[in-house]
């Protein structure tokens, strides 16, 4: 466990009502900086999981400094508007993934809106991470009313988790999280919709691509279904737009003449505009793909090696077929260094290409 900081960087107690994936995040982040911190949830066995992760103490709380509700959207608002009257001095926070419903609500100078840009497809208390919000944007939602001190302790404790504060207002935030989240979010879900009609034989292909554009599908159904109801005029709009984009799309592909390019080149242009890490802009980054066996210590190998090249790994993946003796590990680094790494890599006797 981390030594205890003094109560100037981060004040508690802190109390966590709702100990899934995200509430659970954020109190074992908090724990590492040496709060105090107690856990509540409308379900005891997720209290109890959290706490045996180190998240905090099911001990109830007589005066927290500060509430988080972390909580599904549609809850939010009854368990914040609680909190304010049985905590008659602390801030109260949220971290539903829509703002305008909750912020509209919730008008009392001690609750200050927010939202962390970081999740999994996973829920609950055993997905958690004290690291999850590391360098992500997190949304901070104050009213013309709300209290500066409580802005500035939500601040304060989104920057401690190792977020980057992004202070806005509710419209502004839900119809940036409808293009960034939520349309990303039923995109991949009609894209993994098709495999269920799809050949056993067929999904024995599948490579990292299907995997890349999938994962978010594989998310908690009841709780999407609450944030794209909350959310559902930015959302709709959006797809409105994406229905005609994608019509386009389709005549192109049918008439097979090369304008199909122009989706591309449109969507290569979105890419390179989403910002990286703490808000830069992305580095140019590529790939050496790196052929191991499945054997212990291939990839420790692997690792030393690349290190011996003096080659930083920026990210990594492996791509391993069941029932296949070899994975191929894409290894990201700096594109400036790839091709130096491919020789130093070659050299060394691993099959590596690019
Ligand atoms: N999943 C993500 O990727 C993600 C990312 C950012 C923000 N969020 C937001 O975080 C919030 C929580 O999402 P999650 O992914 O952690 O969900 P989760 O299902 O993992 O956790 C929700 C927890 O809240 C508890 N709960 C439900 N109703 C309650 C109530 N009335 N009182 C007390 N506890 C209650 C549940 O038992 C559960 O432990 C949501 O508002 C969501 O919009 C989610
Ligand atoms: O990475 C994921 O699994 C997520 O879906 C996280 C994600 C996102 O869209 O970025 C999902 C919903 C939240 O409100 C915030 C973050």
């Amino acid at each position: 466990m981390t030594a205890a900081l003094p109560d100037a960087v981060v004040p508690g107690p802190v109390l966590v009502i709702g100990c899934g994936l995200i509430g659970t995040s954020v109190a074992l982040g908090l724990r590492d900086l040496g709060v105090q911190v107690h856990l509540r949830d409308a379900r005891p066995s997720n209290v109890e999981l959290a706490a045996s992760l180190g998240a905090g103490t099911a001990d109830p709380v007589e005066v927290p400094a500060l509430v988080v509700v972390a909580v599904p959207p549609a809850a939010v608002v009854e368990t914040a508007r609680a909190a304010l009257a049985e905590f008659p001095s602390a801030v109260v926070t949220d971290v539903a993934s829509v703002k305008g419903s909750v912020c509209e609500a919730l008008t009392d100078p001690r609750f200050v809106g927010g939202h962390p840009m970081a999740g999994k497809e996973r829920s609950g208390p055993m997905a958690a991470s004290a690291l999850l919000f590391e360098g992500r944007a997190w949304a901070v939602v104050p009213a013309d009313g709300t209290d500066l001190g409580a802005i500035a302790l939500v601040e304060q404790v989104a920057t401690a988790l190792g977020s980057v504060v992004r202070r806005m207002d509710a419209a502004s935030h839900d119809r940036a999280v409808a293009l960034v989240s939520h349309v990303p979010h039923l995109v991949s879900a009609l894209t993994a919709g098709l495999l269920t009609q799809a050949d056993g034989d067929d999904l024995a292909l599948a490579g990292q691509g299907l995997r890349d554009v999938i994962r978010i599908a594989g998310s908690d159904r009841g709780l999407w279904v609450d944030i794209i109801g909350s959310n559902a005029g930015q959302v709709g709009a959006i797809l409105d737009d994406l229905a005609v984009r994608l019509d386009d799309l389709r005549s192109a592909v049918h008439r097979a003449d090369g304008s199909v390019a122009e989706h591309l080149d449109r969507g290569r242009a979105g890419v390179a505009r989403v910002p990286g890490k703490h808000g830069e802009q992305p580095a140019a980054l590529a790939s050496v793909f790196v052929s191991i066996d499945d054997t212990p210590g291939e990839l420790s190998r692997l690792f030393a090696a690349i290190g011996d090249a003096g080659v930083n790994i920026e990210d990594m993946r492996i791509d391993h077929e069941l029932g296949r003796l070899v994975g191929v590990v894409e290894v990201v680094v700096q594109a400036g260094v790839a091709e130096h790494l491919h020789t130093a890599l070659t050299e060394r006797g691993w099959a590596a290409f690019r």
